[in-house]
């Protein structure tokens, strides 16, 4: 596969950072751009960003200057391709004028996610879906588009949802999430508030869990997703765990299954093999049988961080099944879902490859 440069807007934050962690070493993709706030504009990325990740800050990214956080004035050329990170509300202001410009925004925000001819993706999922680019006004004007990932909580629910729609039909959905602090960004919730403690609330989590579940387990009917037919709840808590989100779920489906069936749906659920994607895990949904799993810091990192966990497979006495599934918020959950998202995309051919003369070793 070609290389391609790429930028990350919002790098200085617990996602932007997570990027630079995949995609430093990535062998598709060059870091060649970064930017942030205003305030981080001008400075080395050293600078600019604390740094929170257990491995160490890469030399040469250290050393970047701060770009503009505006498509023009860049001091060197701007990549096609921007992972974005950045604030829903500054999203929303920033990303289409990158779209309008020529990139391909493959955006983590909130923002667009929903938007009728915008792409929500996780591609085990419903990767065809990222054909909706072609509707978008910027990719006819400049080639530009923005392709989106769901929030960290929907992502590790529609792995495990995914291959059991699929076999038995969903009806009804109740979810009750542990969500942990890295999900509200740096700083985040101050220590004295979640320390010891459980907070029964993060704002609009519930709501854009429900709908972007409807989405993501859509079905793709010429230029419009047909939203899932079926019933969610959504209950959010945020835990005083560093990372890792874990969520209960019981189901109804519309067909009977058996738990061998179910366990069957889950091991057999391996849509991207053969694709050769940098990013995707072996198997994206992994069963751990023991009764006190899946838990935050033993499991977390399966899959490098990209496979989510489940666990506690039993008879559900309201709907028909229950089950916990962990997965990774800033990697699953955030940066790498995007990543991915980008190297399904090159392999579309949807992503600008470097001219061979700009690509670095
Ligand atoms: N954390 C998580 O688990 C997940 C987060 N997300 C989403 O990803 C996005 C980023 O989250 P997260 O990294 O946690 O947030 P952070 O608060 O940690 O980081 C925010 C980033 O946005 C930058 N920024 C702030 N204001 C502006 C501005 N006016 N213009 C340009 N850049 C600006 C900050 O730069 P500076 O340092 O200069 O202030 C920083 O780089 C959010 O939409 C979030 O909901 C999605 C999935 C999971
Ligand atoms: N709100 C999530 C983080 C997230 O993913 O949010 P969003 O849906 O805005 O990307 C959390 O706090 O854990």
């Amino acid at each position: 596969m070609e290389r391609r440069n790429v930028g990350i807007l919002g790098a200085t934050g617990m996602v932007g950072q997570r990027f630079i962690q995949l995609l430093h070493n990535h062998p598709w993709f060059n870091i060649t751009w970064l930017a942030a706030s205003d305030r981080s504009q001008g400075k080395t990325y050293g600078e600019a960003c604390k740094w929170k990740l257990d491995t160490p800050l890469p030399k040469h990214i250290a050393a970047m200057t701060m770009q503009p956080n505006v498509p023009q004035g860049a001091t060197g050329e701007l990549p096609h391709i921007i992972f974005a990170a950045l604030d829903s509300d500054i999203a929303k202001e920033l990303e289409p004028k990158f779209a309008a410009a020529g990139c391909a925004v493959i955006s983590n925000s909130s923002a667009f996610r929903m938007a009728a001819d915008v792409p929500l993706v996780v591609p085990e999922v419903n990767g065809d879906h990222l054909d909706m680019i072609e509707q978008q006004s910027w990719r006819k004007d400049s080639g530009g588009y923005i392709v989106t990932n769901p929030n960290c909580s929907a992502i590790g629910l529609v792995l495990a949802l995914k291959p059991l729609e699929t076999k038995f039909g969903i009806e009804s959905i109740f979810v009750s999430t542990m969500q942990a602090v890295s999900g509200a960004g740096y700083p985040g919730v101050p220590s004295l508030d979640i320390m010891g403690n459980v907070i029964p609330f993060i704002k609009n989590e519930e709501e854009k869990l429900q709908e972007e579940v409807a989405k993501l387990l859509g079905t793709l009917r010429g230029d419009e997703v047909a939203m899932l037919d079926a019933k969610v709840s959504a209950h959010c808590n945020r835990v005083a765990v560093e990372d890792g989100h874990t969520e209960c779920v019981s189901i109804k489906f519309k067909r009977k299954a058996t738990r061998e069936e179910i366990l069957a749906a889950w091991s057999e659920f391996d849509p991207l093999h053969g694709q050769h994607l940098p990013t995707a895990p072996e198997n994206p949904v992994q069963f751990e049988d023991a009764p006190d799993r899946p838990q935050p810091r033993l499991d977390r990192m399966r899959g490098a961080g990209m496979a989510a966990t489940v666990g506690r497979l039993r008879e559900c006495p309201l709907l028909d099944w229950k089950f916990v599934v962990l997965s990774h918020n800033t990697i699953r959950g955030a940066a790498g879902a995007a990543v991915l998202n980008a190297e399904v995309l090159a392999r579309l051919g949807k992503l600008k490859p470097v001219k061979p003369a700009a690509v670095t070793a």
